[in-house]
């Protein structure tokens, strides 16, 4: 029996299955949204991967910008993958024109921010509240290049990533009811920080 809260999916773009099914694997009611009405049902709200502009786009074409919005602000929880990231930041560095994020962390990110070189690559990171490291999977991913007082820092790039020039770059964090990761912890089954972020909607 599923008890507990309904997580929602933003459903528009992005490895959305991936979240649903790690939502599946813990027993939690899921939901993807692509709707207002849809929105109004869930408790709390992943934002997946994929292409941030992409999402700014159809969130609007959908109508379903500014509900966002007013839920995020209202305080409902929210964990963004990658691309999610970059919708739950309050700032963006090298988005494309007239691209726009939902806000909500006081963070500063830069898309896109590893380079061109090795647009992808993977390594074992550290992470605050995890008891071992998890196995992080960046695809051309943004990172956090300043975070206000009120965020948590969950994470940052080990020196012993392949990235040259990336180490110590913030790459997971939380401010409240959200939290957003650089990297896809949807790839894989290591599903601790959907449970961090369900337990989180749980509390809230
Ligand atoms: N894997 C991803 O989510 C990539 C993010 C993408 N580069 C963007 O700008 O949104």
């Amino acid at each position: 029996m599923v008890t507990g809260p309904t997580v929602g999916v933003f459903a528009l773009q992005g490895d959305v299955r991936e979240h649903l099914h790690a939502l599946d694997r813990l027993g939690t009611r899921a939901l993807p949204v692509r709707r207002p009405e849809e929105l109004d049902r869930v408790d709390g709200l992943i934002v997946p991967g994929g292409e941030s502009s992409t999402m700014d786009k159809l969130a609007r074409i959908f109508e379903l910008r500014e509900p966002l919005r007013e839920r995020i602000a209202a305080g409902m929880p929210a964990f963004g993958t990658c691309a999610g990231m970059i919708m739950l930041a309050d700032r963006l560095l090298d988005g494309i024109e007239g691209q726009e994020t939902l806000g909500g962390i006081d963070i500063t990110v830069r898309r896109n921010a590893f380079g061109r070189q090795v647009d992808s690559f993977e390594t074992g990171l550290a992470v605050d509240g995890l008891d071992a490291p998890v196995h992080a999977v960046f695809i051309r991913a943004p990172w956090v290049e300043e975070a206000g007082a009120r965020v948590e820092v969950l994470a940052r790039v080990p020196a012993s990533a392949p990235e040259h020039g990336a180490a110590g770059r913030i790459v997971a964090v939380r401010q409240g009811p959200l939290m957003a990761t650089s990297f896809h912890p949807e790839v894989g089954n290591d599903d601790r920080l959907h449970r961090l972020f369900v337990d989180l909607v749980t509390q809230s």
